[in-house]
């Protein structure tokens, strides 16, 4: 594949994976896919990069230990299952890191410690001592406490916009999105069999957003809308975004290398400043 996108500059980079690339449609966990994740992570940080990793997959984690086939309804029930499968979650992910000798930590957010300049202070200065130790923060909403309430926002919706926050807040050079696709089409390819991938888009526009039709899959929350808000968010703070297919995680490398792989979203004026902070209000 060729390699025309200039990555060489990356350094600091936040990975999202969905539910979908972490999990197998019967439940159960997709080992092949967290291992080759933890592998790939692990491979950027002994290059030198500094690397988050926006993890979703709570709820799903929880349902398979219960043998869940439908994603409950009731709040509480979603939240207990976030409780369990998080758990199990990072259990996977500390056997599998640590194979590699890499160390990961657990941070779960609500957007409200991001609203308070005094918390997102300390959260900020939290991700950056553990970056600076070579760690990798394993980032997830807090499902378990995260409720909306009249006067009180604690969820941040879905981890698409959760990662482009903490990409946009930690000013990482780029935000890779792992999904279940390719990458941004001109249609739903399951819908519309002459849907041809985007390579690569400067704006999110309404056009655009009349393409991204559908909800995700039974475990996760997502689907391509969601996709979209995270990058026109790393769009306005002249960032990066590449969308690609979380099949085998280790497409991150080709992503690294600059191969033309998924959709990129960058700005045309790629270099100018912005100073606000990425919380969507
Ligand atoms: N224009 C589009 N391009 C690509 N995928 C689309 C588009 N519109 C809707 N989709 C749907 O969005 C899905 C990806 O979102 P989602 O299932 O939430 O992924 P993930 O679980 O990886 O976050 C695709 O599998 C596809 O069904
Ligand atoms: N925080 C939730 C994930 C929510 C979400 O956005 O899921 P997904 O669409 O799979 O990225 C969980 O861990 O189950």
């Amino acid at each position: 594949m060729k390699s025309s996108r200039r990555m060489g500059n990356v350094s600091r980079v936040v990975v999202k994976i969905g539910t979908s690339s972490l999990m197998h449609s019967n439940g159960k966990l997709n080992l092949q896919a967290i291992d080759q994740l933890s592998y790939t992570l692990t491979g950027l940080v002994n290059e030198g990069k500094q690397v988050i990793l926006v993890s979703s997959g709570a709820i799903g984690a929880g349902m398979g230990q219960l043998g869940l086939t439908t994603r409950p309804e009731e709040i509480t029930k979603q939240q207990a299952l976030a409780s369990i499968g998080q758990s199990e979650l990072m259990t996977v992910y500390q056997q599998r890191f640590a194979t590699y000798g890499q160390k990961i930590s657990q941070v779960l957010l609500t957007h409200d410690v991001l609203d308070y300049p005094q918390s997102r202070e300390y959260v900020h200065n939290t991700i950056e001592q553990l970056l600076d130790w070579g760690v990798i923060p394993v980032v997830n909403e807090n499902d378990t406490v995260a409720v909306d309430e009249l006067d009180h926002r604690t969820t941040f919706g879905d981890n698409d916009q959760l990662s482009a926050i903490v990409a946009v807040r930690s000013h990482a050079d780029l935000l890779i999105m792992l999904s279940d696709i390719d990458g941004f089409y001109t249609g739903n390819p399951h819908k519309d069999p002459h849907a041809q991938l985007i390579k690569e888009l400067h704006q999110v526009t309404d056009d655009s957003l009349k393409r991204a039709g559908g909800a995700g899959t039974v475990f996760g929350t997502g689907g391509m809308a969601t996709k979209l808000k995270a990058a026109a968010n790393i769009l306005n703070h002249n960032q990066m975004m590449v969308l690609a297919n979380g099949a085998n995680p280790s497409i991150i490398f080709n992503i690294m290398n600059g191969e033309e792989i998924g959709t990129l979203f960058i700005a045309e004026n790629n270099n100018e400043e912005s100073d606000d902070d990425g919380i969507i209000k």
